[in-house]
């Protein structure tokens, strides 16, 4: 149960008073998609990021979701992931599988990781086709308005510069509009050579989680989630804004603290 939750038709917001009431709320939300998606469509197509957001999600591996979440129906993707060999600490999906799916009886033909033997270029390029072939035999679902992959669940973290999957502030792939995946060999944040969904298809998704603990990114939730005037920056997390799905904030009260007309006292 959130501390707080503020919701339109579109957008809702979930603060908890600490990291662990927010990871129970996450594994409910997650629990309920996936249940959902496979009455619906017999699976479960999810992609996620790195960093904190894997930690976040550590419930689901406990009673009563390990027994409940039927994870042989689910299709894993990353929404980003870093050039690296798989086995690289800096891997995201060394991240998840350490963490999480060695844990849960996730089938391993279901997760779907870059090539790690390429470059980044080849390797958004492979992953792209990937998606495609997923796509055509609709273990993910299209969207009906602009042919996108249209993912169950897409999981986000946030940096504090505001950036969301492998998309940076300023930087050119923000802006991209054919590619489903691309890459970038600047990343500010180290490791420099990246793969990454694009936002046509992040907002292509059923459903969009955006989760933010601590305070080093309130100023930057503050600018993606208030309504700041027609001249605000082009903020990476401020543009994820799914066209026909749901978006849900996941937030702390340290990541909220600089939202405004959000009361954290009670
Ligand atoms: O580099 C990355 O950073 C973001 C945010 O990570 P966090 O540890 O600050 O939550 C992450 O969502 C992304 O997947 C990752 O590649």
């Amino acid at each position: 149960m959130a501390l707080s939750a503020y919701k339109t038709d579109r957008r809702e917001l979930r603060i908890h008073e600490n990291a662990d009431d927010l990871s129970c709320d996450l594994a409910e939300y997650i629990a309920e998609l996936s249940e959902a998606s496979i009455k619906d469509r017999g699976v479960f197509a999810i992609a996620m990021s790195g960093g904190s957001l894997i930690t976040l999600m550590r419930k689901l591996c406990e009673a009563p979701y390990i027994k409940t979440v039927d994870f042989s129906k689910w299709y894993i993707f990353w929404a980003d992931e870093r050039v690296v060999a798989k086995s690289h600490s800096d891997s995201n999906y060394k991240l998840a599988k350490d963490s999480l799916f060695s844990k849960v009886p996730i089938l391993h033909s279901h997760v779907h990781s870059i090539n790690d033997t390429v470059t980044a270029e080849q390797a958004a390029e492979d992953y792209e086709f990937v998606i495609r072939q997923l796509v055509r035999t609709r273990v993910i679902s299209v969207s009906e308005v602009n042919d996108c992959p249209k993912f169950d669940l897409v999981l986000l973290g946030m940096g504090p510069d505001g950036h969301v999957a492998s998309l940076f502030p300023n930087h050119s792939v923000l802006n991209e509009k054919e590619q489903w995946v691309t890459f970038i060999t600047d990343s500010p944040k180290p490791p420099p050579e990246r793969i990454t969904f694009t936002f046509p298809v992040i907002n292509s998704a059923s459903n969009v989680a955006v989760v933010v603990t601590g305070g080093s990114k309130a100023e930057a939730a503050h600018m993606a989630i208030d309504d700041i005037g027609p001249d605000s920056p082009e903020l990476p997390a401020r543009m994820v804004q799914p066209s026909e799905g749901k978006l849900v904030w996941f937030l702390d009260t340290a990541a909220a603290s600089k939202l405004e007309g959000v009361k954290l006292s009670e």
